[in-house]
This record gives structure tokens, C-alpha cells and sequence, in this order.
């Protein structure tokens, strides 16, 4: 199964293989991971039961020392100071305190061996890493990942020191219990009523907080990242959710994130509270009770030393034992639990393996779900009639002496322009590179603001509200989604319906296409689509969208002059105005008006006017006419004429 994960404890062993994710592997914030990290760390610990019986041993010296700190202190009061024998009194402290020694010893002899139970671990994770990266490197060229290199070096570091705590902290944990609960027996068995029950107690709440708090802890982090994903898709796009007139509705989409966000961080703090709860119950409630208990305890035989003994127990040993054990938990726990499952996480699938759309690429539900801001300039959801928003007739554009300038001391490149433009029209703009063509098709589409004058649709100043449901700007560089190939269509307008689709494909020549991927569910990889194949795309989804104003800005650039020819057809027999940025004489021919650019200096006129009347035109008609009519390679290749004066 391609992107399964290893065996059980392949991770830990650093194997490859596969195993499906199968019932215990529940979706993020399920505990899911926690269980697949536990259940993959059995069979690394089983093959290691003589290093963890040699850390034991080691680690009893420490129960030794925890169980005569108490005992000493006990014996020294009721034996040594309150029954009137000092002598004996300091022997049994000095006692409590020569047993430091052994501990110390048994801290090395910890260490030396702790080095059997973590390198093992580090050296397995490198391993797999490493032969993921490789496996990756052959299935996918090119796209070995940082993720492998970080792998490898800072998450396999993580991981094994993490594991180092968590075995030390466990370890000294359980160790220092065993010494304080024999202690506590040895004083009196009475002490362990009062002490364990709020021990069990916080232990348990504690145990429960650990699976809800890993969920929660995914689920802030997913939130987090979503809103990292959308805040910086925004910041390389706020031009073309300009155009798309999508702020408000990419504003809304960064809000419900950020709430999301925030209601994860709260759900996450109120599991820290309970947490803290726990601790405090476990760590501070053992000795309160023994306080509150103490009169009836001494009154049923409890001596003054084992009470003060039991206390050094509880207050010395148990309360920062448990304090360590609940902090490394949930530091490190988590930490080294959301570490180890990313290195089981499914390898990079090869090539050919389809993917589901990512979250952020996903087709867009009909209530306007994320739109991805590269591709917001296509639209913000499905259009509304326009005759719903403006009176019929009239122009559907108008530039009222537009001035534009990209700087505030930059030279503008228009300057006073006045264009109309008729909500049946077929305009073509032409001209020299850097003219002004593109910033004039993003003035018409309200993506700039004028320096100076003014730009109107249907009659009214542009509003951003009104861009959806008015038009359609689309740029040379097609956007193509992961997704099936209806839904990439369906994109401006879904409701829109496979017979239309059909219709659609047929006139635009998107027929070829459609039968090399077989049909409208085949899933598209934008990455194996050509330039033109995506242009095809693109214009498909905004003829099926129909706006009142579609602006092709060189959209057309990558297709070959019969296949342009054919879409620019269907485009001019549709209803709606169509302006298009041409970079063949064909493509300008077609309109019923041309305006010519050439920066400030414009000239719009028909073909026949301005080949009559224009030096430019005819200098950009002089140039193509060979092009086209040799149809060379050379022929699809836009001008970069020096600019003449007109
Ligand atoms: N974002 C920008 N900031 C500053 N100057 C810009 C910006 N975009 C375009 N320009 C400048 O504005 C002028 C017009 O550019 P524009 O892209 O509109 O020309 P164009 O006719 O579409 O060119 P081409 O045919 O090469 O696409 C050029 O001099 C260009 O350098």
C-alpha cells in the first residue's frame, strides 16, 4: 500500500515496510498518535529488557536514598531528640544523609546505561529517514525535501533527547515512589490511607488529560498552520485579490481561521488547567490531608518522628518527583509523541500516484469555501445575474481620462486615457512591450486604483463588491488546481452542469483534452499539464462563468494561431463585452475596435482605420503579417517592437 507506514516498531527499530494505519491509527487529535508510538515502542523495549533490568538496579540505590531520608528523619526524632538522646538523633540523620552518596553513584551507572536504551532509537530513526528520503529521491527526482534533511539532523536529535528525559524523569519517578511508599509502610501502614488516595486520584485525572490535551495540541497546531498557509498565500496575492474584488471575503476567510485558532488555544488551556488540577491534587494534596489527619493519627499511635518523616517523604521526594514526571509529560511527551509520528508519516508518493486535492487547492464548495488567493482573480464564487446588480444597456465599461502612475514620481503610463467600452464589444489592445496593456486590463478590472480620473462599470464607479458578478480577468499565466478536471471548470460557477460542459468543450477545442484524460472526473496535475493545455482550462471556466466583462490578458499566449483562433471565436459569439490583450495581428483583426498603446500615447480606432491612420499599428502590422503568414515557430511570438510615436 503506497504511503502505509512500517511495521509495528519499524520505526524504532528504523525498518521500512507496511502497515496500514488500520483501528488504532485514528485522525489527528484522536490519540491516535500516541497509541501508534506506544504500541511501536513495545518491541523496541522488549529486546531490551536486560538494559532496562541494569537501569533498574542502579536505580534502587535511589529508592534506598529516598526511602532513609524519611525513615532517618523519623527514627532521629523518636529515638534520638524527643526521647532525650541527641547522639542517636544526629547518627540517624547522618545516616539519611550518607545514603546522597550511593545515589550519586547510581546516577552515573544510570547514565552509562541510559546511552543502550537512546542511541538505538536515534540511530533507527536516521536510518529510516534516510531511506525515505532515498526512496523518495527515485519515486519523485528533485523533490528530496528539507523535511528529509531536518529528519535526519534536528528531529532525530529531538527525538532521542526527548526519549533520554522521559526515561530519566520515568524512571526516577517510579523509583522515588517505591522508596516513599515503602517508607511510608514502614512508619505506618495508616499513612498510606491518608496519602495514596489523593495520589491515585491526581494521577488519574492526569492520565485522562492525556489524550484529550495531544488532540488538542494537533488541533492547534493544524490551526496554526492553516492560518500560516492562508497569511502567507495572502501576502504574495493581495494583487490579485484585488482583482478578484475577494477582500472582504478573503478578510471573512482569515477571520473564521484566526477564530478557529483561537477556540483551539482556549480548548487547549482548559486541558492545561485540568492538568494543572492534577498536579496539585497528586503533588500538594497528600500532605494538606496528612496535616488535617495528623491530631487522630497521633491520637491512634502515629509517633511525632513519623509524621514529620511521612512529611519529608511527601513534601522531599513524592511532590517533586511527580512535579518532574507531569512537566517532562507534557513538555517533552508531546514533543517527542508529535516527532516520532511524523517519522512514520507516509513517504512522498512517486509521480504517477494521484493526489486528493490539498486543503488549500480544494475545488470551492458552492458556499464559497477557501479560494486560493493565486487563483482569486479568476473570480469569488459563482456570479450573480448581472442584470440583478446594473441596468441593461449602456457601456459596460468606461475610462474617464485615466491617469496611472506606479510610484508617486514615476512616470505615468496612462495618462488621461478615455475609453468605452460597449457591453457587446470585441476591443483588442495592442502595443509595444512595457506600453501599458496589462496595467490598463487591471484598471478595467478595478484591480488598480487611477492615479487620476476615474474607471466605471455599467454607469457607476467601481466597486469591489460589484467585480464577481462583472468580470473575468485572466492573466498568461493559467491557474490549474489539483482536482478533478470538472471540478477545475467549474470554478467561477458551480452549478454548472456536464452538459454544458460538453457544450463548452466543443467550442473552445477543450475536446482533445477532455479525451486524453478520459473524462470530466479524471484528476488533473497541473504539473503535467502544458502551458496551453492550462490556458484552455483556464478559458473554459471563464466561458462557462459568462461575465458581462472578460478581459483575456495574453491568456491565450501558449496556444497554437488555430487553436487561439477557435477560442477567441467561441469568446466573441458569447453575449458580453470581451477585451482582449493581443499579441498576434490575427487575434487583433478579430475585433471590432483596436486600441493601439504606446505608453501615454494611444489610439483606438478599427482595424481598417488604424492601418490607415496609425504609424505604430502599421509598424506592428508590418512586423506580425510575415509571422503569420509563414506560420512559423516565430509566429506566436509577441512583438517587442521599440515604442514609435503615433
Ligand atoms: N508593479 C509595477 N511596479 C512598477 N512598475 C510597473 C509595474 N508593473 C508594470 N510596471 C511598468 O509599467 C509599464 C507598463 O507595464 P505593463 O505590464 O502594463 O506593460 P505591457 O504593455 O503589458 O507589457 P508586456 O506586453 O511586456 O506585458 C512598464 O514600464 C513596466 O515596467
Amino acid at each position: 500500500m503506497k504511503g502505509g507506514r512500517g511495521p509495528a516498531g519499524a520505526l524504532w527499530r528504523g525498518g521500512g515496510g507496511a502497515r496500514g494505519r488500520g483501528a488504532s491509527a485514528a485522525g489527528p487529535g484522536s490519540g491516535g498518535e500516541l497509541r501508534r508510538v506506544v504500541s511501536d515502542a513495545r518491541p523496541f523495549l522488549r529486546a531490551r529488557t536486560g538494559v532496562i533490568l541494569r537501569l533498574s538496579g542502579w536505580s534502587l540505590l535511589e529508592s534506598a536514598q529516598t526511602f532513609l531520608s524519611g525513615f532517618g528523619v523519623a527514627r532521629a526524632l523518636d529515638h534520638g531528640f524527643l526521647a532525650g538522646r541527641p547522639l542517636t538523633g544526629l547518627l540517624w540523620l547522618a545516616v539519611a544523609a550518607a545514603a546522597v552518596l550511593p545515589a550519586r553513584l547510581a546516577t552515573r551507572g544510570v547514565f552509562a546505561r541510559l546511552a543502550d536504551l537512546v542511541e538505538p532509537l536515534r540511530d533507527g530513526l536516521v536510518r529510516r529517514a534516510v531511506s525515505r528520503a532515498l526512496s523518495g529521491a527515485i519515486a519523485r527526482p528533485g523533490d528530496v525535501t528539507t523535511r528529509s534533511l531536518s529528519q535526519v539532523t534536528h528531529q532525530s536529535e529531538i527525538a532521542r533527547d526527548g526519549w533520554a528525559g522521559l526515561v530519566l524523569t520515568l524512571r526516577s519517578f517510579v523509583f522515588t515512589a517505591a522508596g516513599a511508599v515503602v517508607g511510608l509502610l514502614a512508619l505506618s501502614p495508616a499513612l498510606l490511607l491518608i496519602v495514596l488516595p489523593p495520589l491515585f486520584l491526581g494521577a488519574g485525572l492526569f492520565l485522562g488529560t492525556l489524550l484529550p490535551m495531544a488532540a488538542r495540541q494537533r488541533d492547534y497546531l493544524t490551526a496554526d498552520e492553516a492560518y500560516a498557509a492562508h497569511a502567507g498565500q495572502l501576502a504574495a496575492s493581495v494583487r490579485d485579490i484585488a482583482a478578484a474584488g475577494a477582500a472582504e471575503r478573503t478578510v471573512a476567510e482569515s477571520r473564521t481561521l484566526a477564530e478557529a485558532q483561537l477556540a483551539a488555544s482556549r480548548s487547549l488551556a482548559r486541558w492545561a488547567a485540568v492538568r494543572v488540577l492534577a498536579l496539585a491534587v497528586c503533588g500538594r494534596f497528600p500532605p494538606l490531608l496528612l496535616l488535617l489527619a495528623a491530631p487522630w493519627l497521633l491520637r491512634n499511635g502515629l509517633t511525632p518522628g513519623a509524621l514529620v518523616g511521612a512529611l519529608t517523604y511527601l513534601t522531599q521526594a513524592l511532590a517533586p518527583a511527580v512535579q518532574a514526571l507531569m512537566t517532562v509529560l507534557a513538555t517533552v511527551g508531546g514533543r517527542l509523541v508529535v516527532v516520532l509520528d511524523r517519522f512514520t508519516d507516509a513517504p512522498p508518493p512517486p509521480a504517477d500516484d494521484p493526489q486528493p486535492a490539498p486543503a488549500g487547492h480544494a475545488p470551492p464548495a458552492s458556499d464559497g469555501g477557501p479560494v486560493p488567493p493565486s487563483r482569486a482573480h479568476e473570480a469569488a464564487g459563482p456570479p450573480v445575474p448581472a442584470d440583478a446588480l446594473f441596468p441593461p444597456g449602456g457601456p459596460i465599461a468606461e475610462l474617464r481620462r485615466v491617469t496611472f502612475a506606479y510610484g508617486p514620481g514615476a512616470h505615468p503610463v496612462l495618462d488621461r486615457l478615455s475609453l468605452t467600452i460597449g457591453s457587446q464589444e470585441h476591443l483588442a489592445v495592442v502595443g509595444p512591450s512595457g506600453s501599458g496593456k496589462s496595467t490598463l486590463a487591471a484598471l478595467l478590472a478595478g484591480v488598480e486604483r487611477p492615479t487620476g480620473g476615474e474607471v466605471r462599470w455599467r454607469g457607476r464607479p467601481v466597486r469591489s463588491d460589484d467585480a464577481a458578478s462583472l468580470r473575468v480577468l485572466l492573466p498568461q499565466h493559467a491557474y490549474v488546481f489539483s482536482g478533478s478536471l470538472r471540478d477545475n471548470l467549474r470554478y467561477l460557477r458551480p452549478d454548472v452542469r456536464d452538459r454544458e460542459i460538453a457544450a463548452m468543450a466543443d467550442v473552445l477545442g477543450l475536446d482533445h483534452l477532455l479525451s486524453r484524460l478520459g473524462s470530466l472526473d479524471a484528476e488533473l496535475d497541473p504539473e503535467r499539464l502544458s502551458q496551453g493545455e492550462r490556458q484552455l482550462v483556464a478559458l473554459g471556466r471563464a466561458y462557462l462563468a459568462a461575465p458581462p466583462l472578460l478581459i483575456l490578458d495574453e491568456a491565450t499566449s501558449r496556444l497554437d494561431p488555430a487553436a487561439e483562433t477557435r477560442a477567441e471565436l467561441a469568446f466573441a459569439d458569447r453575449s458580453g463585452a470581451l477585451v482582449v490583450i493581443a499579441h498576434r495581428l490575427s487575434s487583433a483583426r478579430r475585433a471590432g475596435r483596436i486600441l493601439v498603446m504606446d505608453g501615454p500615447h494611444t489610439q483606438c480606432g478599427t482595424p481598417a482605420e488604424l492601418l490607415r491612420s496609425c504609424a505604430l499599428y502599421q509598424d506592428l502590422a508590418g512586423l506580425w503579417e510575415p509571422e503569420v503568414r509563414e506560420g512559423g515557430p516565430s509566429a506566436g511570438v509577441r512583438s517587442t517592437l521599440p515604442p514609435s510615436p503615433v
